[in-house]
């Protein structure tokens, strides 16, 4: 689905990230953790074709029409309502106008926002607006969906609901997905594999955790497995020594 192969990247003379080898096979969730700063956002840019690599490799098994992004500020038009919002991205490729909008209706409604399609962004809570966001993304139906830190403006239980229903979503299509996070927890709750980036500059993959939970899986309820903890512990112990190695 997506393969990184020896990836430099940066803004200047120092690489931030050099070295950087991943993938993402298909349908499976995969979270990129790390240190603050270390180049999360800037990988995930130019797995976005948004930035050029300095030297090294991306290669997508789709076509870059089936790459789908959701970032952390949402990009509503507060002018237009929650359904022709959530139809934009079809509008965009050609798709009448009335089609557009049904097949909007429908990915509110499989998100939970039935009824709520005529409200415009500044009527909708924080947690709808997200998932109109979202309704938005989905319409396109991705291949691979690149996520940077989605839902951090929300507070802890929006935020479980809604990958709760964004889990169910990409599992039930198949849709692979690349998520940014600084959240451990959520990282080992909703992924099968996970991967730890070192501090920059020149970070680099420093270590690559396969999640054993099997799917369909509840991320709430995948919690109180005992695995769980152990390989939390083992995530917080290992972010903690590269970025100790990186101030030393
Ligand atoms: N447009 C830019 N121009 C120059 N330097 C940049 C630019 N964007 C990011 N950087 C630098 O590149 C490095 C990596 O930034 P990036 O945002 O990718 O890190 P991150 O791991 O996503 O950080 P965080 O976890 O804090 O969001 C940082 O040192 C940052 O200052």
């Amino acid at each position: 689905m997506l393969e990184v192969r020896n990836l430099a990247l940066g803004y200047g003379k120092v690489p931030v990230l050099a070295g950087v080898s991943l993938h993402v096979a298909a349908g499976e969730f995969v979270s990129l953790v790390g240190p603050s700063g270390s180049g999360k956002s800037t990988l995930l840019r130019a797995i976005a074709g948004l930035l050029k690599p300095l030297s090294g490799e991306i290669r997508r098994g789709f076509p870059k029409e089936a790459l789908g992004f959701l970032f952390q500020e949402d990009a509503l038009l507060p002018w237009r309502t929650a359904r022709q919002n959530a139809a934009l991205g079809l509008r965009i490729r050609g798709w009448p106008r009335e089609k557009a909008l049904g097949e909007a209706e429908a990915w509110l409604s499989r998100l939970g926002l039935q009824g709520l399609g005529d409200r415009f962004p500044h009527e909708l809570s924080g947690g709808q607006r997200k998932r109109v966001a979202l309704a938005q993304v989905l319409a396109l139906r991705p291949r691979l969906l690149l996520m940077d830190e989605p839902f951090s403006s929300l507070d802890a239980i929006l935020r479980m609901e809604i990958t709760r229903d964004l889990l169910r979503l990409v599992e039930g299509e198949g849709i692979s997905v690349l998520l940014v996070t600084h959240d451990l927890e959520e990282a080992l709750a909703l992924s099968d594999r996970v991967y730890l980036l070192s501090q920059g500059p020149r970070a680099r993959i420093a270590k690559e955790y396969p999640v054993p939970f099997p799917r369909p899986r509840d991320p709430v309820g995948v919690r109180s497995d005992p695995r769980f903890g152990t390989l939390l512990k083992r995530l917080w112990q290992d972010l903690e020594e590269v970025a100790l190695c990186a101030a030393s």
